[in-house]
């Protein structure tokens, strides 16, 4: 047992890649999950161009494999190579070893020390006016680009706050009145257009670094990096104006925290140091983009259910007028007791895992993996949409219903066996404060709103979704009513 089952077609440069392509054209986790049904097998074994590729879709094989160190690795995958200057990998996502671990760990402390990621007065204060203003926005304005007549484009009015809250903790950036949100908004679809441009490269085949060479991918090069630009500059900029008012007395964010390094380290004249203005670029772009796309896509892909069920939305408002009342908006104080609606916030990131085939990991090492033996240098793959709809674990994993993570006394379970965010030690740093996030914009909005279908429109087909580094739900608009 030296090598995993897989397809037999083989094609040079390209190895199994068309295989794949052939099971599913648009989603590369569609067509591994139709692959282990034809080699009836969990664990899946081919070739992206000349790199052994495994592939884990259970329980059991993805915990061993996000949790054996030499599975830490990281691929240079094409569309994080157009990030950077010089060819070397930078920033978190795609980084390992040393890099990775100290930066990772550096941004964990320093935001944890600016509320991120933890409960915080200060940042829940903030969240609680970016929902307050949200709803303000849906009662009163009349003619925006994202809400007009009464329609709001979703999932594009989830993203504003979320951004806003990430800079209050990173760049310490305050984005106020008209001007910010449309500053928001600009980060915003600057990094959703990167994710869609995303879409075929972020196809397994472009794991390998030279498949920006071969068809169809080479047409997308100059586009992307053309997105790419945009949020570079953003962080440029901001670092620039960082660096300007710089007082090491006052550090009011992770990002100053990270100036008073970097000039620690030059002034010791340390050559070596991973402490760099290219670096924190790039970790600035690992923290926006993310912040800009998962949490409101994630909003998008429940809103669809709010139409496909809309009793789903009822059990919420009853659920939240039970617990919280009428008279105070609900807060981050009352997530215990909402069991309904954390119910199904559990459930839309199952149903629609976010990131199907977490960021690849490698094999920094020979290892044995689940009785195959694994070489160095092999793409190891999560599979979290295997995991997610697994008949085994789920019953009926097809179906959307958040009553799956209640008890019989309608109380959430103890045990969620779902790994949107991976797990150990490339757990994804954004949980918390997504979970928080996500809970606060449901609470919020359906405390105050009804969402439904506009007239004449037809209900969306939640199987039609947009691929990429994550998938995300096509924008849609719903009209939006007060509720009394
Ligand atoms: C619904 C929202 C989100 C989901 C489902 C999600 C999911 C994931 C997953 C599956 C990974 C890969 C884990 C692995 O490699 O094993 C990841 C990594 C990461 N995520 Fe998230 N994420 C979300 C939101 C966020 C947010 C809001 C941020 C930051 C503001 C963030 C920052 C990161 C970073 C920096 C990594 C790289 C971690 C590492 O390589 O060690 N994510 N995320």
């Amino acid at each position: 047992k030296h090598f995993p089952p897989g397809p037999s077609l083989w094609f040079p440069y390209y190895g199994h890649f068309l295989s794949i392509l052939f099971l599913h054209y648009h989603h590369t986790h569609k067509a591994l999950a139709k692959m282990c049904r034809i080699y009836k097998s969990k664990i899946l074994g081919f070739y992206l161009g000349p790199f052994p590729t495994v592939v884990a879709s259970d329980e059991k094989s993805i915990r061993e494999l996000l949790m054996k160190p030499q599975f830490q690795g990281r691929i240079d995958q094409v569309v994080s190579l157009v990030r950077v200057d010089f060819g070397e990998e930078r920033g978190i996502i795609f980084t390992e070893g040393d890099l990775w671990q100290q930066q990772k760990r550096f941004f964990l402390r320093h935001l944890r020390d600016h509320g991120f990621g933890k409960r915080s007065e200060p940042l829940e204060v903030q969240l609680a006016a970016e929902i307050q203003d949200l709803i303000t926005f849906l009662r009163e304005e009349r003619n925006h680009p994202a809400y007009q007549n009464g329609l709001a484009l979703i999932p594009s009015i989830f993203a504003w706050g979320n951004i806003a809250l990430l800079m209050s903790a990173l760049t310490g950036e305050k984005f106020t009145g008209r001007e910010g949100k449309d500053a928001l908004n600009a980060i915003h679809w600057n990094a959703l257009n990167f994710q869609f441009y995303t879409e075929p490269l972020a196809g397994t085949l472009t794991f390998v670094p030279f498949a920006k060479y071969l068809p169809p991918f080479f047409g997308y090069m100059k586009d992307i990096t053309r997105l790419n630009d945009n949020l570079a500059n953003y962080a440029k900029n901001s670092i620039r104006k960082k660096m300007d008012s710089f007082n090491e007395d006052t550090i009011n964010c992770a990002v100053d925290a990270y100036i008073k390094m970097m000039k620690e380290a030059q002034a010791d004249g340390d050559k070596e140091t991973y402490f760099t203005e290219e670096q924190l670029k790039l970790v600035i772009q690992d923290f926006t983009f993310p912040a800009s796309n998962t949490i409101s896509g994630q909003l998008g892909f429940l809103w669809q259910q709010f139409l496909l069920h809309p009793e789903v939305q009822t059990k919420i408002q009853e659920e939240l007028d039970r617990v919280v009342g009428r008279s105070e908006l609900p807060n981050l104080n009352h997530r215990a007791e909402l069991h309904y609606t954390e119910a199904t916030i559990r459930e839309i990131m199952r149903y629609k895992t976010l990131v199907p085939l977490s960021v690849p990991h490698k094999a920094t090492e020979d290892a044995n993996f689940m009785g195959y033996h694994v070489e160095k240098g092999t793409i190891m793959i999560p599979s979290l949409y295997c995991l997610h709809n697994d008949p085994d674990i789920w019953g009926d994993p097809e179906n959307f219903r958040p009553e799956r993570f209640l008890d019989s006394n309608g109380q959430l379970k103890k045990k969620d066996r779902t790994l949107p965010f991976g797990f150990g030690k490339r757990l994804c740093p954004g949980e918390t404060f997504a979970r928080q996030n996500m809970f606060m914009y449901v609470a919020g909005l359906l405390h105050n709103f009804t969402f439904s279908l506009p007239e004449g429109a037809k209900l969306p087909d939640d199987s039609k979704y947009i691929p990429g580094l994550n998938v995300h739900p096509q924008h849609f608009w719903m009209k939006v009513t007060p509720r009394s």
